[in-house]
């Protein structure tokens, strides 16, 4: 069985339905009307020990929800999730004691305490030796560097401080299993950077990782598998790469030639290519299907017209498998990834 298991797993919120103002309060104290929203929705889900899995989708769709049912924190409308084969809804502390997770918007230092204190507080909660603890303490300091921020309430942190100080709270009872929630938000490219390679360690050391992110440098390089949800549904499971590969069919080279040529020409020497000005007049912009023609062959094309001086392709990246699986245009059956 795999470390994360989730069949069908469903949560539906309902809140209530409320007119504005006293008089719609009222009125619904009265004749009480709910509105439902399914947040997740019949999600089949299973990752195995030392993956990192990339959970992606657009705003509302249902990540942070399915975050919050794999780790216990939410009861699920129906359906089941088990880790190493336990319901966290049921054994709490047992599950507790595996996982770890980091809301990026959301702290779970305590406000009034250094961080010290809060950490010092986990650190009893989850009976970690002292040793082990010291020990894992040095190693946040060495990457994220915590030490500075010890003697610093959880009030006073800055964003940056705050994401750092949280990460070290959400693993320091060495978790194997670990879901991060946005764990870039807000830092500045510097923090990001080092919070990346720390992520990177953790996996590399076996660590079951789950994460979502808007910020796609944090998946690319990071995750080999990619899992898209939209409306509380899966709609992709797969591997990034292969779907990079299979998706992501345009490649972009711009060239450079000696002399200045008319992009028509460029163009008649390169039939079904998309060819368009480039950044100056020597350069131009060919888009083609690299199934039908190689980077190669369009570089000897334009050879042909013009001297080549210089040239550079662009891969594809993951924001165009992710745009193209919203638009619809990479849709996923049964007998594909899913
Ligand atoms: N406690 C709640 N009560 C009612 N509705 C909720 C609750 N939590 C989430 N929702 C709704 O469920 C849907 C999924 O929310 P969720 O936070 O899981 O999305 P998300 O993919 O994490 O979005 P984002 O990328 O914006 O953080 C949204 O429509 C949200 O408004």
């Amino acid at each position: 069985m795999a470390l994360v298991e989730a069949r069908r797993l469903t949560k539906v919120f309902r809140r209530p339905d409320k007119p504005p103002g006293l008089a719609g309060s009222l009125r619904h104290l009265v004749s009480r009307k709910y509105v439902e929203k399914v947040a997740v929705d019949g999600v089949d889900l299973s990752i195995e020990a030392g993956e990192a899995v990339a959970y992606v989708g657009p705003n509302g769709a249902g990540k942070s929800t399915t975050v919050k049912l794999l780790s216990g924190i939410l009861e699920p409308t129906s359906g089941e999730v088990r880790i190493d084969g336990m319901v966290p809804q049921r054994e709490r502390m047992a599950v507790a004691h595996r996982i770890g997770v980091l809301f990026g918007q959301r702290t779970q230092l305590w406000w009034d305490l250094p961080v010290a204190d809060s950490l010092a507080v986990l650190r009893d909660l989850y009976g970690v030796d002292r040793a082990t603890y010291e020990k894992r303490l040095k190693r946040f300091d060495d990457v994220l560097g915590t030490g500075e921020l010890m003697a610093v309430t959880g009030r006073k942190l800055s964003l940056g401080q705050r994401m750092r100080a949280d990460l070290a709270a959400a693993l320091i009872h060495g978790p194997d299993v670990v879901y991060l929630d946005e764990p870039t938000i807000g830092l500045d490219l510097a923090v990001k950077d080092r919070v990346r390679e720390f992520f990177r360690d953790l996996r590399d050391e076996g660590t079951t990782v789950m994460l979502t992110s808007h910020d796609l440098a944090d998946i690319e390089g990071f995750c080999k598998r990619l899992v898209i949800i939209d409306e509380g549904r899966l709609v992709f499971d797969g591997d990034l790469e292969a779907v990079k590969d299979e998706f992501a069919r345009e490649r972009i080279l711009h060239v450079s030639t000696e002399q200045r040529v008319a992009s028509d020409v460029v163009r008649d020497a390169l039939p079904g290519a998309v060819v368009t000005a480039g950044e100056t007049p020597l350069w131009h912009t060919i888009r083609f299907d690299r199934f039908a023609l190689t980077a190669g062959q369009a570089v000897a094309a334009v050879s042909g017209v013009a001297t080549v001086v210089d040239f550079r392709i662009d891969e594809p990246g993951i924001e165009d498998v992710i745009r193209r699986v919203y638009s619809g245009d990479l849709l996923l059956t049964s007998d594909s990834a899913l």
